[in-house]
C-alpha cells in the first residue's frame, strides 16, 4: 500500500518516518531539501500534491488547518474514492467533505509518534469495518488509537494533540526543582522523566484512581505532604485545566474561522 503525507513539517516528517517502515510512503513539502533525511528511511520525497496523491492509496495532510482547503482544491481530482485523513487541528469533516469527493478521517496524534506512542483519536463516518481496520493499522504505527465521536475531537486536540507541551512544561519544572536542590542536570532529567513515565504506566495498568496514587505516596507524617501542600497552594490543578480548556476553545475557533 502507497500513502502520500502531504506537508512534511514536525508531524508530517514523523509521520513519514514512522509508515516508513511498514508501507511505501511518499512525502511532500514546498522546500523538500529540509526533509532530505527522510530519503535515508525509503520516503519518496515530492514537490507535487497532486501527482503524490494520485499515486497513493491513502493520503495523510499534515499542514497547517489554514492550508487544507487549498491542498484539497489541488488534488480533489485525483482522490475520489480514496481514503483522506486529515491531522489538521479544527477542521471539520464537513468541511473536508465539501471540498472533495473522498473518504475522510478526522484524526489528532501528538508528537510522540517519534517514539511509537501516540495517542491518535479519529472520527469518520464514511469507512466500510475493512478500511477502519486498514486505517488503525496505520495509526497504530505511531502507537495507540481510538475512534470516537467527532463532537469530541476539539477536546482531545486540547488535551492530548497539546498535552505533550504541558508535560513538558511539567517535566522541565520537575528538573529545574531537582537542580535547586543540588542534583546533577542529567540525573534530574532522568528522575524526572522516568517519574511520569511510571507513573503514567502505573495508572494505566492498574485501576487505580490519580488520587489513590497520591494517596499511595503520601506517608503521613512524611516528605511527600510537604511537597503537596506547597503544590495545592499554587493551583496548578485549575492552571492545567484552563490550558486544556484554552486549547480545546482554539480548536472550535479555528473550525469557526475555516467556515466563514
Ligand atoms: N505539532 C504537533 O504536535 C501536532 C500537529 N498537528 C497538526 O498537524 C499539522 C501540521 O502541524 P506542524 O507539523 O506542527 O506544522 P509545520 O508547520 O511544522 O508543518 C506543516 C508543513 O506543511 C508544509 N506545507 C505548507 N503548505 C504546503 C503545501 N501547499 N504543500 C505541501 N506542503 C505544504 C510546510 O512547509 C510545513 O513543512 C497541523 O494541521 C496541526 O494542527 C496535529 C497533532 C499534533
Ligand atoms: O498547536 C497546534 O495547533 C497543534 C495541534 C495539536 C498540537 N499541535
Amino acid at each position: 500500500m502507497k500513502i502520500a503525507v502531504i506537508g512534511a513539517g514536525t508531524v508530517g516528517s514523523a509521520v513519514a518516518k514512522a509508515l516508513s517502515e511498514k508501507y511505501e510512503v511518499i512525502a511532500t513539502r514546498r522546500r523538500i531539501e529540509k526533509v532530505r533525511w527522510l530519503e535515508k528511511h525509503g520516503v519518496k520525497l515530492m514537490k507535487d500534491n497532486k501527482a503524490a496523491a494520485e499515486v497513493a492509496d491513502v493520503i495523510i495532510l499534515t499542514v497547517k488547518p489554514n492550508k487544507v482547503r487549498k491542498v484539497l482544491e489541488e488534488i480533489r481530482e485525483v482522490v475520489k474514492g480514496k481514503i483522506v485523513i486529515s491531522f489538521a487541528a479544527g477542521i471539520p469533516l464537513k468541511v473536508l467533505k465539501s471540498s472533495a469527493d473522498a473518504k475522510f478521517v478526522r484524526a489528532m496524534p501528538n508528537i510522540a509518534i517519534l517514539v511509537k506512542e501516540s495517542f491518535t483519536a479519529y472520527a469518520t463516518n464514511d469507512l466500510s469495518d475493512e478500511e477502519i481496520k486498514l486505517v488503525e493499522e496505520i495509526f497504530e504505527t505511531f502507537g495507540k488509537c481510538i475512534k470516537i465521536e467527532e463532537e469530541y475531537m476539539d477536546a482531545i486536540t486540547g488535551l492530548s494533540g497539546s498535552g505533550p507541551a504541558y508535560a513538558s512544561v511539567f517535566l522541565e519544572s520537575l528538573i529545574y526543582g531537582g537542580l535547586k536542590v543540588g542534583l546533577p542536570r542529567d540525573v534530574a532529567l532522568l528522575a524526572a522523566a522516568q517519574t511520569l513515565l511510571g507513573t503514567a504506566k502505573l495508572l494505566l495498568e492498574t485501576n487505580l484512581h490519580p488520587a489513590q496514587i497520591r494517596d499511595m505516596v503520601i506517608t503521613p507524617g512524611g516528605t511527600t505532604i510537604d511537597g503537596i501542600f506547597e503544590l495545592e497552594d499554587s493551583r496548578v490543578r485549575t492552571a492545567i485545566m484552563k490550558a486544556v480548556d484554552a486549547a480545546t476553545k482554539k480548536s472550535k475557533i479555528l473550525s469557526l474561522e475555516i467556515n466563514r
